[in-house]
């Protein structure tokens, strides 16, 4: 089979859909508990997807740039200056050089968001003005979402402030590891309150959770709790998206979105860096979600340095030859 049927749309601009916000639920301890998750059946059938599933060469330069649409692109390192920000603010603006785009007949691309730790959401916001490119923060105590419980909701509220139109939380990991599910919905409803209007993606840290059953309630829970995207890792845990949590996440939005009519979006994040992991991840999305979920309305990529690897990918499209990565450094 070939997933041949995302064409280029010669803009990047995929028509604006309008979809209605995850309100959340009422927490369904019934349906909790029935989430169950088959280790060995989602192994086989997520280890046989890279294999399985191809891009015809005629549309990889689409998928590539539908990639490069969806992601979030990220720096979250201690030494973040206002000037590497406003460096990679440019890079999210003008994601692949003008020349290679006007070769691909793609016009007006740019990445889903930029997303940086709290003190750099200023010299984000100012870098994008105009851009209509989102400014998302990692908040809560990120990584590991340890400090305080007010100074959590807090530090959501002063990116708000500063402009982040997006916030990552991290989840409390104790609360699904006691299975405390109560406990985690009603954490979950403080941060999206404390959003307010910016939309809130929960970082479940799945490297973290010990079980895949797990991971399948704490994607539950927060969409009942109202999360607007689910993703997996902070990039920051010693395993970050795979395959066989993503089929678990993705089958829970499915079936959330079965019972609700509400769609959530997904977000792998850590790890993510070559541009073929990118097409294995649109293709699952294509399968188990279908067309609807490949817009950055409804998927991101949290990835540092993915964009650098599609960018030489869509180089070698257009001249059919690889520069040095040194030549897309950033991102
Ligand atoms: O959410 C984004 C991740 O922190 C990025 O992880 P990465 O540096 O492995 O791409």
């Amino acid at each position: 089979m070939t997933t041949g049927t995302v064409h280029t749309d010669k803009a990047a601009h995929w028509p604006q859909v309008h979809e209605a916000r995850n309100p959340g639920m009422a927490l369904d301890m019934d349906w909790v508990r029935a989430a169950r998750a088959n280790r060995s059946a989602i192994e086989r059938r997520a280890g046989t997807l890279p294999g399985r599933r191809s891009v015809k060469k005629d549309y990889q330069a689409a998928w590539l740039a539908r990639a490069v649409s969806c992601i979030d692109l990220t720096t979250l390192a201690g030494d973040d200056t206002p000037g590497r920000v406003a460096r990679l603010c440019a890079k999210a603006r003008q994601p692949v050089r003008a020349d290679l785009l006007e070769a691909l007949g793609l016009t007006g691309l740019t990445v889903g968001a930029v997303c940086v730790y709290h003190d750099m959401i200023e010299p984000a916001v100012k870098a994008l003005e105009g851009s209509g490119i989102p400014v998302a923060a990692v908040s809560t105590g990120f990584p590991a979402g340890l400090s305080p419980f007010h100074l959590r909701v807090a530090e959501i509220e002063e990116s708000v402030k500063a402009g982040a139109q997006e916030i990552d939380i991290v989840i409390s990991r104790r609360l699904v590891l006691r299975g405390d599910w109560q406990g985690l919905y009603q954490e979950m409803c403080a941060f999206r309150a404390a959003c307010g209007e910016a939309h809130v993606k929960a970082i479940l840290a799945t490297g973290e959770l010990g079980t895949l059953q797990n991971v399948a309630r704490a994607s539950l829970v927060c969409m009942m709790a109202g999360a607007d995207f689910i993703k997996t890792s902070t990039g920051k845990e010693s395993v970050n998206a795979t395959l066989p949590v993503s089929l678990v996440m993705m089958r829970a939005i499915r079936e959330y979105h079965d019972r609700t009519g509400y769609r959530v979006g997904y977000k792998p994040a850590g790890g993510i860096s070559k541009a073929k992991d990118s097409l294995v991840y649109l293709s699952m999305i294509k399968e188990e979600l279908g067309d609807r979920w490949l817009r950055p309305d409804l998927f991101r990529f949290g990835a540092s340095s993915l964009l650098g690897d599609i960018e030489r990918q869509l180089e070698h499209h257009v001249t059919g030859a690889y520069s040095a990565s040194w030549r897309h450094a950033i991102g």
